[in-house]
C-alpha cells in the first residue's frame, strides 16, 4: 500500500472534495493552509493553529535554510519535533522567496545564487539543493524548484522561464528521489498563455508527480485575470492528482479557486492581516483600529465560535491594537485563520451536498463593502 494517497471522495461541477493520506495525517480537501514561515505561524500555538481545523501547514525552505540552517534542524529532529506540530507539513521550494526577499540575487541553469536578507552571506539554490534542504527539514510535501517570473512580463520570458522551470522540476524529480510517505508536486508555469500552460502540465505529466501545483499566479495579475487562467489551466493536469493554487488568497479568491477544481491553497493573508487589525468576517472585512469601533460592545462576529468573537468585544480589540498589546495580534490572527477553516469546512460539506452553487451564492450574498 503506498504510504501516501489522494481520494477523491465527491464532486460538484468542477468543485472537489477530497482526502490527502500520509503517514502523518489525513488532509481534508479543498484545504487552506495556514503559513508557518520561521518555523512558527506567527502569533499561534501549534495547538491553537490545530484547533482551528488546519490539517496541514506550510514551512519556508528560504527562511529555515538561512535561519537557523536546515542541518541544524535535521540535528535537533527535522521540523515537526523543532516546532511542536506533527502533523503533514509541506515546504516550499524557496526560489519564489528568493526572488521576493533575497538580494543580489543572480539566476543561471544552475539555480540562483543571493545574498541573506538577514546578514548578507551569501547562498545557493538549485533544484538539488532544494530538495536535500526539504529533506533535512522533513517535510512531507516538497515543491519542486522553480522560477516564477514577476507579472507583466513579455512572452518571451515567460516562455523561457516556463522551460526553465520544466528542467529544474525533472532534476527536483531526479534529486528528490525514491521517498515513500513523502510527497514531491510539480509547479505548472506559463504565466497567462494558454498554449504555455499547457506546454508545461504535458512536460510536468511526462515526469510525473504525486500532485501538481499552478504556480505563476497572484503575482500582481487581478482577480479576474486569475480566474481566467483557472478557467482552464487545473484541467490541464492530471485528475486524480491533488491541485494546489500558489499564495492564494482573499476569501473570494479561495471560493472561486475551488469552484474551478483547486484542492490547497496556501497564504500568508489571514495571519499578516490579523496582526495589522484586518479582521476577515462572513459579512465582510472589519479593520478593527477603526475609531467607530471603540465603543462598541458586540464580538467581531455573533455567529463565529473562536476565543476571540466569545470573549471580547469590538471595544477591547480596538483598545488592545491602540495600545500595541501582544493579545491582539494572537486574537485577530486566531479568529482569521478560524474564519479560513470555517469557509473550507463550508465547502467541503456544500460538495459533499451537491449545493456548490448555493454556498457560493450565500458566500457573496452575505458580503457587505467595505468596513462592517
Ligand atoms: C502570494 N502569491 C504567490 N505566492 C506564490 C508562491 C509562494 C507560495 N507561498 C509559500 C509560502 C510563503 C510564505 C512563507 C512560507 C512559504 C509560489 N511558490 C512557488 N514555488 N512557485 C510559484 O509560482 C509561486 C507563486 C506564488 N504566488
Ligand atoms: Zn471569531
Amino acid at each position: 500500500m503506498a504510504q501516501t494517497s489522494f481520494e477523491l471522495t465527491a464532486r460538484d461541477g468542477r468543485a472537489r472534495r477530497g482526502v490527502i493520506r500520509t503517514p502523518r495525517g489525513e488532509i481534508r480537501t479543498p484545504a487552506f493552509m495556514p503559513v508557518g514561515t520561521a518555523a512558527t505561524v506567527k502569533g499561534m500555538m501549534p495547538e491553537s493553529v490545530a484547533a482551528t481545523g488546519a490539517d496541514i501547514l506550510l514551512g519556508n525552505t528560504y527562511h529555515l535554510m538561512l535561519r537557523p540552517g536546515a542541518e541544524r534542524v535535521a540535528r535537533l529532529g527535522g521540523l515537526h519535533k523543532f516546532m511542536n506540530w506533527e502533523k503533514p507539513i509541506l515546504t516550499d521550494s524557496g526560489g519564489f522567496q528568493v526572488m521576493s526577499l533575497a538580494e543580489l540575487r543572480k539566476l543561471t541553469e544552475e539555480g540562483v545564487s543571493f545574498r541573506s536578507h538577514i546578514d548578507g552571506s551569501k547562498h545557493m539554490l538549485t533544484p538539488e539543493r532544494s530538495m536535500e534542504i526539504q529533506k533535512l527539514l522533513g517535510s512531507d510535501i516538497v515543491m519542486a524548484f522553480d522560477e516564477c517570473p514577476a507579472l507583466p512580463a513579455d512572452r518571451d520570458r515567460i516562455t523561457q522561464s516556463m522551460r526553465l522551470s520544466m528542467r529544474w522540476a525533472a532534476r527536483s524529480r531526479e534529486a528528490f528521489g525514491d521517498r515513500p510517505g513523502h510527497m514531491l508536486f510539480g509547479i505548472q508555469q506559463g504565466g497567462l498563455e494558454e498554449d504555455l500552460r499547457g506546454e508545461s502540465a504535458e512536460a510536468l505529466k511526462a515526469i510525473g508527480f504525486d500532485g501538481y501545483a499552478v504556480g505563476g499566479l497572484a503575482v500582481g495579475e487581478g482577480q479576474e485575470a486569475m480566474f481566467s487562467c483557472l478557467d482552464y489551466a487545473p484541467d490541464m493536469l492530471p485528475e486524480d492528482k491533488p491541485r494546489y493554487l500558489m499564495g492564494v488568497g482573499k476569501p473570494d479568491d479561495i471560493v472561486g479557486a475551488v469552484k474551478r477544481g483547486i484542492d490547497m491553497m496556501d497564504c500568508v493573508l489571514p495571519s499578516r492581516s490579523g496582526r495589522t487589525g484586518q479582521a476577515w468576517t462572513r459579512r465582510g472585512q472589519v479593520n478593527i483600529k477603526n475609531a467607530r469601533h471603540a465603543d462598541d460592545p458586540r464580538p467581531l462576529d455573533e455567529n463565529c465560535t473562536c476565543p476571540a468573537c466569545r470573549g471580547y468585544s469590538r471595544a477591547y480589540l480596538h483598545h488592545v491594537f491602540r495600545a500595541g498589546e501582544m493579545i491582539s495580534g494572537m486574537l485577530l490572527t486566531w479568529h482569521n485563520l478560524h474564519y479560513y477553516q470555517e469557509l473550507m469546512q463550508g465547502m467541503r460539506s456544500a460538495i459533499e451536498a451537491g449545493d456548490f452553487a448555493g454556498f457560493e451564492a450565500d458566500f457573496h450574498a452575505k458580503r457587505a463593502e467595505g468596513d462592517i
